[in-house]
């Protein structure tokens, strides 16, 4: 058994891994960071940027299907393995070969391939010939697919995100599980490219959004486009010569059977700390099987030992992940002191079309405060020049003070106007503000300023109030 004493171990050489890495080895020499299977991070080999592209291969097909609406005639026809090619040579030569560059300019020393889990506190276990023992640890592990038990005797056919790029031609057909943000982007985009797509969820809500007019707004306008089953349960699947079988009972009391080429499970995913030992470590794991760890320093109460990523129970996207990692590696670097970060506010993107995004607050966070909500459709004259005039805005402010609190989007190429409100939210600024900026014409970007017209329009009666008080105390 070869001993390696460090004072930093971090494990995972992902985005949040890698994260930590650039921060920690700019202070030390002592350090080692241990990556099970691949380089190249989830988000590029399997998450964020093949599936951003076959979406947009995806776009290119719909556009063709509806081009005569503008006068334009075009074949559009697929060529799933031309589709498939080019996904992955993209995503091969530019994003996978950028990290790899990175990672291949890492001192030898400072990597280590292999599984670590805990043998003792401090003591981490790498393979079968290597320990590790390190006086600060940062588990940045990630996470996989989950798999339910239901899927067993289909396996065969079952894809994840992890293995759906690999393919050397698209399906004929697909049953999507899960009605989350992979499944919808995914599905979405199969369907377009021609793959018979069937969605089978679970709650018969799309979470991402918590406004139930929002949410029934995007069932509403991705069930007229897929085919959707928002509420049930798969029951059994089975495979014979036709295909793999989903047998699906509906909230309603009705069955619905079909059969299928392949079975896409997104059904959520499952941190990898669960196999790394903890217990070992001395730590406890919660219910969830995660970790809990205080978002500000990333550290695990009690331990030197900090969590960063899709390892923690977290908004698991790319942007918390590297921030994450930083976070962490500068409270390893001064532990026992602490370092508390100030975490922007949540932002999250799903890639559908509409596309749904939420910033700051979501509307179910705020049922204690006193808000207004500006609340328009997804529309403005530029949407209507782009025929893509559908979905729903809604703006969440302070009724007293008009701070922009949050938002819930669901249109065309929301993830504009919700990084424009990101940056009113993390400045806490108020809906005046954001309105004394100039908005061109005819540009999206004047829904953003009706629907805090819309808004404030709301608040007037709490502005009346204001200063009537003010008037009292003076
Ligand atoms: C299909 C898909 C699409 C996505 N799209 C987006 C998007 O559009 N935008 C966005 O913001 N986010 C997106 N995400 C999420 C984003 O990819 C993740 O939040 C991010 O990659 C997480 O980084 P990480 O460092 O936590 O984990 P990872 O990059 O997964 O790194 C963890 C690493 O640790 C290794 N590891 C695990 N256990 C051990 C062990 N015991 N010992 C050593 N090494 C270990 C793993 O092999 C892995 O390489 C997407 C995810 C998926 C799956
Ligand atoms: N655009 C993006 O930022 C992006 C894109 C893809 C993935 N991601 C990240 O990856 C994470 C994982 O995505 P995900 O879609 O796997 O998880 P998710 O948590 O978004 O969705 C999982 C869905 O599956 C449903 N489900 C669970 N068990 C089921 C069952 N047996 N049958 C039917 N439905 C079932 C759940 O109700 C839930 O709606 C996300 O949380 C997200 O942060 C982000």
């Amino acid at each position: 058994m070869k001993t390696l004493n460090v004072e930093y171990a971090i494990v995972g050489a992902g985005t949040s891994g890698l994260g930590a890495y650039s921060k920690i080895s700019r202070r030390t020499d002592s350090l080692v960071m241990i990556q099970d299977g691949p380089y190249g991070t989830t988000c590029a080999r399997v998450g964020c940027m093949p599936s951003k592209l076959l979406i947009t291969a995806a776009d290119h097909a719909h556009h063709l299907a509806n081009s005569e609406f503008f006068g334009v005639s075009a074949s559009g026809r697929v060529d799933g393995r031309k589709v498939l090619e080019r996904l992955r040579r993209e995503r091969d030569h530019r994003f996978v070969a950028n990290n790899l560059r990175y990672v291949d300019k890492i001192p030898a020393h400072h990597k280590l391939e292999g599984r670590a889990r805990f043998i003792a506190p401090g003591r981490l276990r790498v393979g079968e010939s290597v320990e590790v023992r390190a006086q600060r640890i940062i588990l940045a592990c990630g996470s996989r697919p989950a798999i339910s038990a239901v899927f067993e005797p289909v396996m065969a056919r079952v894809l994840t995100s992890d293995t759906l790029f690999e393919l050397e031609d698209l399906p004929r057909s697909i049953a999507v599980i899960g009605m989350g943000v992979i499944a919808l982007e995914l599905g979405q985009a199969l369907h377009r490219l021609g793959v018979e797509t069937a969605i089978y969820g679970r709650s018969g809500t799309i979470n991402a959004l918590t406004h139930p007019a929002m949410q029934q707004e995007a069932l509403e306008i991705l069930g007229a486009e897929l085919d959707c089953y928002p509420s049930g349960r798969v029951i059994s699947t089975w495979e014979d010569a036709e295909g793999a079988w989903i047998e699906y009972e509906q909230s309603n009391g009705q069955w619905v059977t079909r059969v299928f080429d392949r079975v896409l499970v997104a059904t959520g995913r499952v941190s990898n700390v669960d196999r790394l030992g903890i217990e070992h470590g001395g730590m406890e794991p919660g219910e969830s099987g995660a970790v809990t760890a205080d978002p500000q320093t990333m550290r695990c109460a009690g331990h030197p030992v900090f969590i960063a990523g899709d390892a923690t129970d977290q908004l698991p996207v790319w942007h918390e992940a590297y921030d994450e990692g930083r976070i962490a590696a500068d409270n390893a670097l001064s532990y026992p002191e602490t370092v508390p970060a100030e975490r922007r506010p949540p932002l999250m993107v799903l890639f559908t079309d509409p596309q749904i995004a939420t910033i700051g607050q979501r509307f179910r966070q705020l049922q204690d405060r006193e808000i207004v909500i500006g609340d328009l459709p997804f529309t403005s004259p530029r949407h209507v020049v782009w025929n893509k005039a559908q979905g729903r805005i809604q703006v969440y402010l302070d009724a007293r003070t008009g701070v922009i609190l949050g938002a819930e989007l669901l249109g065309y190429q929301a993830e504009h106007l919700a990084h424009l409100l990101a940056l009113a939210i993390t400045h806490n600024m108020t809906a005046k503000q954001v309105l004394s900026m100039p908005v061109y014409h005819p540009s999206a970007e004047e829904l953003l300023r009706e629907v805090l017209i819309d808004a404030q329009k709301k608040r007037k009666h709490y502005e009346v109030e204001a200063t009537s008080v003010s008037e009292e105390i003076a």
